[in-house]
C-alpha cells in the first residue's frame, strides 16, 4: 500500500537520522520531499526539528507493516521516549495509507495531528501539490487555513541528501 510517512529529528545528528529513514526503506520509496528546519510545536523549549515528508509504495506491506518498520527505524536511531512532543533523535509518524481509516489507539489513520501542523503540510506538498488528507480534503485548503506564523515557522533548508 502507498503510506505518506512524516520524519522529524531534533537531537543528534539530524540530517542523518532523517537519511536513514530513506535509506533503510530503499526500494519502496517513491518520493522524498526537501529538508525544512521548523520551531518546535507542542513543547516550545526545546531545540528546532529538521522535518520531511516521504511518500512509500510496497503492495507487501499494509498499515500495520509501515507502522513497524517505522518503529524499527526509531529504534535504530536510539530513541529514548520520555516526553509528549518532547525531543527526539526520530520520529516516524505514519500520515495516511492509501485511504484507509482507524481509531486503534495503536494507529490512528490518517494521523490526527495532520490538519495543524505546517510542519507536515508544507513539505507534503511539495511533493505531492495535489494531496488530499482523507476526510479533510485538499492538503492545499489545510494550509491556507494555518495562521501566517505557523507557515513561518517552517523554513526550508535544503535538498534532501542522497
Ligand atoms: N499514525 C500513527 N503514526 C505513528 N504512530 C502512531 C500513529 N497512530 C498512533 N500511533 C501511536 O503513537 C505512539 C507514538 O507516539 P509518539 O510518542 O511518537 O507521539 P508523538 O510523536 O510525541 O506525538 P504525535 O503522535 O502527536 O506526533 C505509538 O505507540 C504508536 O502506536
Ligand atoms: N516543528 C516540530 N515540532 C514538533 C515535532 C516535529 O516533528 N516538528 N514533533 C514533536 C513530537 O511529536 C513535537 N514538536
Amino acid at each position: 500500500m502507498r503510506a505518506v510517512l512524516s520524519l522529524g529529528s531534533n537531537l543528534g545528528d539530524r540530517l542523518a537520522h532523517l537519511r536513514s529513514v530513506v535509506d533503510g526503506l530503499g526500494p519502496a520509496v517513491v518520493a522524498v520531499s526537501s529538508v525544512y528546519e521548523t520551531e518546535p510545536w507542542g513543547v516550545e523549549d526545546q531545540p528546532d526539528f529538521l522535518n520531511a515528508v516521504c511518500i512509500v509504495d510496497d503492495p507487501a506491506r499494509d498499515e500495520w507493516a509501515w507502522l513497524r518498520a517505522g518503529q524499527s527505524l526509531e529504534r535504530d536511531a536510539h530513541r529514548v521516549r520520555e516526553l509528549r512532543w518532547g525531543p527526539r533523535t526520530l520520529d516516524v509518524d505514519i500520515v495516511t495509507v492509501d485511504d484507509v481509516r482507524s481509531d486503534d489507539p495503536e494507529l490512528l489513520l490518517p494521523h490526527p495531528g495532520t490538519p495543524e501542523r505546517a510542519s507536515v503540510l508544507i513539505p507534503w506538498l511539495e511533493i505531492d501539490p495535489n494531496a488530499i488528507l482523507p476526510g479533510h480534503g485538499p492538503v492545499r485548503d489545510l494550509l491556507a487555513t494555518r495562521p501566517e506564523s505557523d507557515r513561518k515557522s517552517v523554513r526550508l533548508l535544503q535538498p534532501f541528501p542522497r
